[in-house]
C-alpha cells in the first residue's frame, strides 16, 4: 500500500474529539460508580459495626465496589488513543517530504498528538470535563414536575410541564412563593424533584449526569455583589474559564469578547468597588457568556438595580434574544419585562397556570390580577384610558407603539 493510500485509510478510521468526549463521559460515569459504591460499602460497614446489618451484606457491597474499581481501571488502560497516534506517526515517518499528502499527514499527526495529550488529561481528571451532546433543539423540557421541601409538606411545584425551544426568551412570573426559584433550583440540579423529569437538549437529567447537564446552563443571580469573585473585571471573567480548564492562551480573547458583548471592554482592569450595580451585573453576565452556555437563567437579575441598571441589563437580554443563539429563562417580578420575551410562563401556588406569548398572557387582564400580578405599565395606561371611555388598540410593547395607538384615537 502506498503512503498516501495508508493516509486515506487512516483518515477514515482515525479517532476524533467526539470519540474522546464519549470516552470522557463514560469514564466519568465509571468514576461516579466507584465513588457511590465505596460510600455504600463504608456505610454498610458502619451499620455492621452497629449490628444493624449482616457480614454477608458488607461482603456483597465490597464486591460491588471492587467490580466498579476494576471496570474503571480497565477503562483507563485503553490503548486506542496511543495506537491512533502511533499509526499516524508511522505513516509520516515512511513518507517522503515531497509527497503531496505530506502536509496533510503532518496535520493529522498534530491532531492525533493533541488528542492523545487530551486523553491523558481526561484520565487525570477522571472524565470530569466531558460534555453531553445536544440530541435535539428543545432546550428545556419539563414533564409532570412536582416537588415539596418536606416529605409531608405542601407541593411547592405541582405537576408542572412545558417545553422551551432553543433561542426562546421565556419570562417566568408569579407572585411571591409561587415556586419560581424552586423551579430554577431544579433546572440547575441543586434539588431533585419528587416526581417528573427534566431534559436539556434531549438529555434526561439524572443524579449521575447532573454536572454534565449543568454545562448547558449559566445563571445570573439577583445580587451583583455576591457574584464578584475576582479582584478585577478581567480576573472575574477568567475565574470560570480557569475552572473549566480553558487553555490560558485562549483566555484573553474570550474575556475581551465577553466583556465587549456587555459593553464592559474598557473596564477590564477596574476593581469591583469602582463599578455601579448595573456594571457589576454586566460583568456577571460577561462571566457567564465567556463559558458559552446554551441556556442562561436570569434569577431576578434586575431586581436590585436602579432604573438605569435595570434598563441596561434588559437591553442585553433583548440583544441576546435577537442574536438567537442563547435560550433565556428570566425569573422576574418586573411585569414590563414580559413584553420583551417570546413566551411568558405564569406560576401560581406551585402550578403553571399559563404558558403563552406576551399577547396571550396580557389579553386577560383580570386573569393576571387573579394570579396576584400587576399589569405591565403600558397595559395599565391602556386600561386607564379605557375607563375614561377611550378604547385604544391593546398590547403595545414600546412607548412609541403606545403613543402611536393613542394618537389613532378618533
Ligand atoms: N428551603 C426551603 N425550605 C422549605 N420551604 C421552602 C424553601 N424554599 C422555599 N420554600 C417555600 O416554597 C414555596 C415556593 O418558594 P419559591 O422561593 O420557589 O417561590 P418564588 O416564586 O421564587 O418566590 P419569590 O418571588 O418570593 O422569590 C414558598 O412557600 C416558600 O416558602
Amino acid at each position: 500500500m502506498k503512503e498516501n493510500e495508508a493516509l486515506s485509510q487512516y483518515s477514515k478510521e482515525r479517532l476524533t474529539k467526539k470519540d474522546l468526549n464519549d470516552f470522557s463521559i463514560k469514564l466519568n460515569d465509571l468514576n461516579e460508580k466507584v465513588d457511590e459504591s465505596l460510600e455504600d460499602y463504608l456505610d454498610t460497614k458502619k451499620q455492621y459495626n452497629q449490628k444493624q446489618t449482616t457480614k454477608e451484606q458488607v461482603k456483597a457491597k465490597k464486591e460491588v465496589y471492587e467490580k466498579a474499581k476494576e471496570r474503571y481501571n480497565k477503562a483507563i488502560k485503553i490503548k486506542a488513543f496511543k495506537n491512533n497516534l502511533d499509526n499516524i506517526n508511522s505513516i509520516v515517518n515512511k513518507m517522503d517530504e515531497n509527497d503531496p499528502s505530506y502536509q496533510k499527514a503532518k496535520e493529522e499527526e498534530k491532531y492525533a498528538q493533541q488528542l492523545y495529550n487530551d486523553f491523558k488529561e481526561v484520565v487525570r481528571s477522571r472524565g470530569k470535563y466531558g460534555s453531553l451532546e445536544k440530541l435535539n433543539d428543545i432546550a428545556v423540557e419539563v414533564k409532570n414536575l412536582s416537588f415539596s421541601y418536606d416529605e409531608n409538606g405542601p407541593l411547592v411545584l405541582d405537576d408542572v410541564s412545558f417545553k422551551i425551544n432553543k433561542g426562546e426568551y421565556v419570562a417566568i412570573v408569579g407572585h411571591n412563593g409561587s415556586g419560581k426559584s424552586t423551579l430554577s433550583k431544579i433546572l440547575i440540579g441543586v434539588i431533585t424533584p419528587n416526581h417528573g423529569t427534566v431534559k436539556m437538549f434531549g438529555n434526561l437529567m439524572t443524579p449521575q449526569n447532573v454536572e454534565k447537564v449543568r454545562q448547558f446552563i449559566g445563571i445570573v443571580f439577583q445580587n451583583p455583589d455576591n457574584q464578584f469573585i475576582g479582584s478585577t473585571v478581567q480576573d472575574d471573567i477568567a475565574f470560570g474559564l480557569e475552572n473549566k480548564r480553558v487553555d490560558p492562551k485562549d483566555m484573553p480573547g474570550i474575556i475581551l469578547d465577553a466583556a465587549t458583548r456587555v459593553g464592559m471592554q474598557n473596564y477590564l482592569d477596574k476593581e469591583p468597588l469602582m463599578l455601579s450595580g448595573g456594571q457589576k451585573q454586566r460583568v456577571a453576565i460577561a462571566s457567564t457568556l465567556a463559558l458559552n452556555p446554551d441556556i442562561i437563567i436570569f434569577d431576578e437579575a434586575t431586581s436590585m438595580l436602579d432604573p438605569k441598571g435595570k434598563r441596561e441589563i434588559k437591553e442585553i437580554m433583548v440583544d441576546l434574544k435577537n442574536e438567537g443563539h442563547k435560550t433565556i429563562l428570566s425569573i422576574t417580578h418586573d411585569m414590563d419585562e414580559i413584553l420583551n420575551a417570546t413566551k411568558v410562563l405564569v406560576m401560581n401556588q406551585g402550578k403553571m397556570i399559563k404558558f403563552g406569548t406576551p399577547d396571550e398572557v396580557m389579553k386577560d387582564k383580570n386573569f393576571l390580577r387573579s394570579a396576584g400580578l400587576e399589569l405591565p405599565f403600558y397595559g395599565m395606561v391602556e386600561e386607564a384610558l379605557e375607563k375614561q371611555g377611550l378604547t385604544i388598540k391593546s398590547g403595545a410593547k414600546t412607548l412609541d407603539e403606545l403613543v402611536d395607538n393613542i394618537c389613532k384615537i378618533k
